[in-house]
């Protein structure tokens, strides 16, 4: 594979040799040179989002009839599927081989593929952070990168346009990723970053500079930075009223919050559903996502992971070209939003969906886990 410098961001000219990591690039690449548009009304008709009920008086029979906790139980992989060894049963691997034969084909087995279909064309990467870039662990605040997958995330920057996109905090995933270099979208894609040097030219931008932790100035894109009282407000009455069930953890993630049950009790499930349907019925601005044994409460803004790639490609000026492919890589429900922009919109690329089990998805490929992202 060869790149071709002169160009905004590099072109692929040749396949490359086959690998077993998507992010693995070898050889000598050129590095690339590279009013709040918060749109009020809530568009989701995405039945992956559950509307909060409102209306009703019974708090438990809520939980029950409006499917939180049947989502609640198969938000991850349930453990039986994997064992503890990782050692997947014959029947387990055989519907696997199916899925990735049948439906969504693994990345590394058509990465000559995907490379032929790259040639020429500029790459955007977009990577989601949990269950992509480092593997889903207990603790949340332990869900560390290994330097491998950082050497090789690094070293693709430097070729392509490369965004972390994650439901965390800017703030948090920047602190785990560490590059500078980087495009960070936190919060979901509420919370926009351009790397120090590079500006955010949007349309829509109505521009904030900040500086970053090596005081240079960066540009942030914030579509919900009016919602900020409120979500704080949010996050104590979450705080409080689940602090009496054990193991129950609430991450601040700055324009969202996330209520993680993994480490509860399944028979309390119910209680954490029950204590945030509580809390969140009093407001009509904010709506439930539900992601791997986590609860996620966000503003009603028509905004999401598939919308902030949109911005991104907008602002990197890669939009609408027909020698761009966009590729985003990521494991969880919210990421379902990017890989369907890139499946139906304008921008035509790949999704790259990390499962070890088989399920439906809006993405094209997949990988296994996130040893299969970077080996
Ligand atoms: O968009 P992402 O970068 O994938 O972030 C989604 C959520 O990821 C984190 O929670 C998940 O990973 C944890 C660490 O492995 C795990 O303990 C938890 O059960 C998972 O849900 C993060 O803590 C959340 O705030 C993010 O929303």
């Amino acid at each position: 594979m060869d790149i071709k410098s002169g160009h905004s961001s590099p072109v692929m000219t040749d396949s490359p040799p086959i690998s077993n990591s998507i992010l693995t690039i070898r050889q000598n690449r050129l590095p690339y040179s590279s009013s709040a548009a918060a749109a009020t009304a809530l568009s989701q008709n995405n039945n992956l989002f559950l509307t909060v009920p409102r209306k009703k008086t019974g708090i438990l029979d809520d939980v029950k009839s409006s499917g939180w906790l049947d989502a609640m139980k198969s938000s991850s992989p349930p453990p039986a599927i994997v064992n503890k060894d990782n050692i997947s049963s014959d029947a387990t691997d055989m519907s696997y081989r199916e899925w990735t034969q049948l439906k969504y084909p693994s990345a590394l087995t058509t990465f000559e593929k995907i490379m032929s279909f790259a040639k020429g064309k500029r790459i955007a990467l977009f990577l989601d952070y949990d269950g992509t870039l480092s593997p889903i662990v207990e603790e949340p605040d332990c869900a560390y990168m290994s330097s491998a997958m950082r050497a090789a995330v690094q070293n693709v920057a430097k070729y392509f346009p490369t965004a972390i996109i994650s439901g965390r905090s800017r703030d948090k995933v920047y602190e785990f990723v560490g590059l500078s270099e980087l495009y960070y979208a936190g919060s979901h894609g509420m919370d926009i970053m351009s790397p120090a040097g590079e500006s955010l030219n949007h349309e829509h931008l109505s521009r904030t500079v900040s500086v970053n932790e090596q005081g240079k100035d960066v540009n942030l894109f914030q579509p919900a930075s009016e919602f900020l009282p409120m979500i704080d407000k949010v996050l104590c009455s979450l705080v409080e009223s689940t602090k009496g069930i054990d193991g129950v953890k609430v991450e601040d993630n700055k324009f969202c919050i996330s209520v993680h049950y993994r480490n509860v009790e399944e028979k309390n499930w119910t209680l954490v559903a029950q204590r945030v349907d509580y809390v969140i019925r009093t407001y009509p601005n904010l709506r439930l996502t539900h992601g791997r044994k986590v609860l996620e409460i966000r503003p009603v803004i028509d905004w999401d992971k598939g919308k902030a790639v949109t911005f991104l490609l907008e602002s990197l000026g890669l939009n609408n070209c027909d020698d761009v492919l966009p590729i985003y890589v990521g494991d969880d429900r919210t990421d379902e939003d990017a890989f369907k922009v890139l499946r139906d919109g304008p921008n035509h690329g790949y999704g790259v969906l990390v499962s070890a089990v088989p399920k439906d998805s809006n993405a094209v490929y997949s990988l296994r886990d996130p040893s299969e992202v970077n080996l």
